[in-house]
C-alpha cells in the first residue's frame, strides 16, 4: 500500500455542504413554523369570532332586560295616571286636568300625557304634548295596555306611546291614557355599551324599526356581521348587530406586526439552521481530513471520535473505526500473504534457474546426440545408396533415380536416356589375376565413368557385378551414344593389362545406349530392356564397342 494521501472530497465539510444542510434544516424548521403561524392565527381568528358573538349577545340580552324594565316602568307611570283620574274624577275632577302636566315636569323621559274619555274625546293633556284624537290608538275595553309606535317629530329622539285603560269603580271602561317616552337614553345606553363597531335597533312586534343606535352601519362597509335577536315580554325586539371589517388582518400595522414576526421566524429558523449545519458538517469535515491522512502501512489505525458531536455521526465514527481494524487486518494479511509470495518466488527462481541449466545442459546433449545420429543416418544413407566397393550409387540407388528422372521427363516431354556397361571378358580377369585384381579393375572402371556424366541429372551406377548403368536425364539418343563413346574410349585409354583373354590385350568394355520420350504407354523397365538389348548386340558384335538403335520411322 502506498502513502499518498487522497485530498479530502470538496463537497464534505466545504462550503457548499455546509450551506446544503443549513439550507435544507432552515427550510425544514421554518415550514413548520409558518403552517403553526397559520394554524394559530386561524384559531385566533376563529376564538375572536365567537368571542366578538358572545359580546354581542351578552349586551343585546343586556338591553333586552333594560328595555323591558324601561317599558314597564312607563306602563306603571300611565296605570298610575290612569288609576288617579278613576279615583279623582268624582270628588276632585281637577286633578285629571292637572294631573299630565305635572308627570311630564317630574319625569325627564315622558314627554306628553293625554287622558281621554270613553268616547275619545281629549279631557286634559300635558302642554304641548297633546295630540290630536284620530292619533291616538284604538284601545279596546279588554287591552289592559297597548304600545303604539306614534310619529317622530322631525330630528327628534326615537319616541313610544302607550295607551292604558280608564275603568271606573264598577271595572267599567271610561277612558284611556296616552303617554308618550323617549328612547333616547336607551339609545344612548346602547351607543355606550355597544360601542364603534355595534348597532342595536328596537323593533317592534311587525318588525318595523322603532329605535337605532346606529356608529357604523352608514360609514364603513363590514366584511361580515354578526346578528343577536332578543324578543321582549311585550312583543318588542331587540336587535344587535355587530360589523367586523376583516377576518385576518385589518391594519397596516398589524402587516407588518406579521411581516416582523415572520423574519422573526426566519432569523431563528437560520440560526437553528447554522448550529446545526455547524454540528453536522464540523465533524464530517473532520472525518474527510482523517480519512485524507490515513496512511495504512502504519499498522493499527483509530480516528478520534468527537464528544460533542451527535449521536448519528459519533455512530458513523463507530463504524469507521471497526471498518478501520478490518482494513488493518486485512492490509496485514495481505502484507504477510506478499512476503510468502516473494519467498516463493525466490524459491521459483532458483528451482527454474536449477531447471534451465538442466535443460540447457540437456539441450546441449540433445544437439550433440541429434548431430551424431544426422551423421550416422548420412553414413547409413550413404551406405544403403552406395555401392561399397566403387563408391558409385548402388542398384537401389540407381531404381529409385531412374523412377525420378522417368517422372520428370514425362512432366516435361523431354528424352531420358540410359547407358548399360558390361566389361568384356572379365571371369578370365579373375581367373588369371585374382579377385582382388578384379575389384581394382572394377574400381578404375567406375572411376573412369564417373568423371564422365556430371550433370545434375546424370547418374554412374553399379549395376550389378561387373556391369554398370549411366542414367542421362533430358539427353536424347545422339548424345547418350557420344557419352557411351567417351566412355568406352576412357576406359580403353587406360589400358589396363588383360593378356590372359581381353580384347588387343587389355580390359574393353561394351555398351547399349537406349533413349525414350516417356509417354503414359511406355514404362522405365522398357528403357532397361532396350539398353540391355543393345549391350547384348555390342558383345554380339565383337565387344569393345557401343551398340544403339535409333528408331526407326514408322512404314506409311
Ligand atoms: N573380382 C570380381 N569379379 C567379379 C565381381 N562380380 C562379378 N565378377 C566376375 O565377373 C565375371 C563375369 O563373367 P561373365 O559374365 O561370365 O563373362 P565375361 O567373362 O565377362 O565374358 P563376356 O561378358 O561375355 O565378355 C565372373 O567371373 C564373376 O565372378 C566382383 O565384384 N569382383
Amino acid at each position: 500500500m502506498s502513502g499518498d494521501r487522497a485530498s479530502p472530497p470538496a463537497d464534505l465539510g466545504g462550503k457548499a455542504f455546509y450551506m446544503f444542510v443549513g439550507n435544507w434544516v432552515a427550510l425544514a424548521t421554518l415550514i413548520p413554523m409558518v403552517i403553526a403561524g397559520l394554524m394559530l392565527s386561524f384559531l385566533f381568528i376563529d376564538r375572536a369570532e365567537q368571542d366578538d358573538m358572545a359580546d354581542l349577545q351578552r349586551i343585546v340580552g343586556g338591553v333586552a332586560r333594560g328595555m323591558d324594565a324601561y317599558l314597564d316602568s312607563n306602563i306603571v307611570i300611565a296605570s298610575s295616571v290612569a288609576e288617579a283620574v278613576h279615583l279623582y274624577s268624582g270628588p276632585n275632577p281637577g286633578v285629571s286636568r292637572s294631573l299630565p302636566e305635572l308627570i311630564v315636569s317630574q319625569r325627564e323621559t315622558v314627554l306628553s300625557i293625554t287622558i281621554t274619555d270613553a268616547e275619545g274625546a281629549i279631557i286634559s293633556a300635558s302642554p304641548g304634548g297633546a295630540r290630536p284624537a284620530s292619533d291616538l290608538p284604538e284601545l279596546s275595553r279588554q287591552s289592559p295596555a297597548r304600545f303604539s309606535t306614534l310619529r317622530q317629530p322631525a330630528g327628534g329622539d326615537a319616541q313610544l306611546g302607550v295607551t292604558v285603560p280608564i275603568r271606573d269603580a264598577a271595572d267599567v271602561y271610561s277612558g284611556a291614557v296616552h303617554l308618550e317616552f323617549s328612547l333616547a337614553p336607551l339609545i344612548a345606553l346602547g351607543r355606550e355599551i355597544g360601542g364603534q363597531d355595534m348597532d342595536l335597533r328596537l323593533l317592534d312586534a311587525a318588525g318595523h324599526e322603532v329605535a337605532l343606535s346606529a356608529h357604523v352601519a352608514t360609514s364603513a362597509v363590514p366584511e361580515s356581521v354578526l346578528l343577536a335577536d332578543r324578543t321582549l315580554s311585550n312583543g318588542f325586539v331587540v336587535s344587535g348587530r355587530r360589523y367586523v371589517q376583516t377576518v385576518e388582518l385589518r391594519e397596516w400595522n398589524e402587516y407588518a406586526v406579521a411581516a416582523c414576526l415572520l423574519l422573526l421566524a426566519s432569523m431563528v429558523s437560520w440560526l437553528v439552521a447554522q448550529a446545526v449545519a455547524h454540528r453536522v458538517t464540523k465533524p464530517l469535515a473532520g472525518l474527510a481530513r482523517d480519512l485524507a491522512d490515513l496512511n495504512l502501512e502504519g499498522g493499527q489505525h483509530q480516528l478520534d471520535v468527537p464528544d460533542d458531536a451527535p449521536r448519528e455521526i459519533r455512530a458513523l465514527f463507530g463504524e469507521f473505526n471497526a471498518l478501520l481494524r478490518r482494513l488493518d487486518l486485512s492490509y496485514g494479511q495481505l502484507r504477510e500473504s506478499l512476503e510468502e509470495a516473494k519467498l516463493l518466488r525466490r524459491r521459483m527462481e532458483h528451482v527454474i534457474d536449477e531447471r534451465d541449466a538442466i535443460i540447457s545442459k540437456r539441450t546441449a546433449d540433445l544437439q550433440s546426440r541429434t548431430a551424431q545420429l544426422e551423421r550416422a543416418n548420412s553414413a547409413l544413407q550413404r551406405v544403403a545408396m552406395e555401392d561399397a566397393l566403387t563408391g558409385l550409387a548402388n542398384r537401389r540407388a540407381f531404381d529409385e533415380f531412374l523412377a525420378l528422372v522417368w517422372r520428370l521427363s514425362l512432366r516435361e516431354h523431354v528424352p531420358v536416356s540410359l547407358i548399360l556397361i558390361d566389361i568384356d571378358c572379365f571371369k578370365s580377369y579373375n581367373d588369371h589375376l585374382g579377385h582382388q585384381a578384379g575389384d581394382d579393375c572394377l574400381r578404375q572402371v567406375a572411376h573412369a565413368m564417373r568423371s564422365l556424366a556430371k550433370r545434375p541429372l546424370d547418374l554412374v551406377a553399379r549395376y550389378g557385378g561387373e556391369e554398370f548403368a549411366i542414367v542421362l536425364g533430358r539427353t536424347d539418343l545422339a548424345d547418350a551414344a557420344d557419352i557411351a563413346q567417351m566412355v568406352r574410349r576412357a576406359v580403353e585409354s587406360m589400358r589396363i593389362d588383360h593378356a590372359a583373354g581381353g580384347i588387343n590385350g587389355i580390359v574393353t568394355i561394351s555398351l547399349g545406349v537406349a533413349s525414350m520420350l516417356p509417354d503414359e504407354t511406355a514404362e522405365a523397365d522398357d528403357l532397361i530392356a532396350m539398353a540391355d538389348n543393345n549391350l547384348y548386340a555390342a558383345k554380339d558384335r565383337g565387344r569393345n564397342r557401343v551398340e544403339f538403335e535409333f528408331p526407326t520411322a514408322p512404314e506409311s
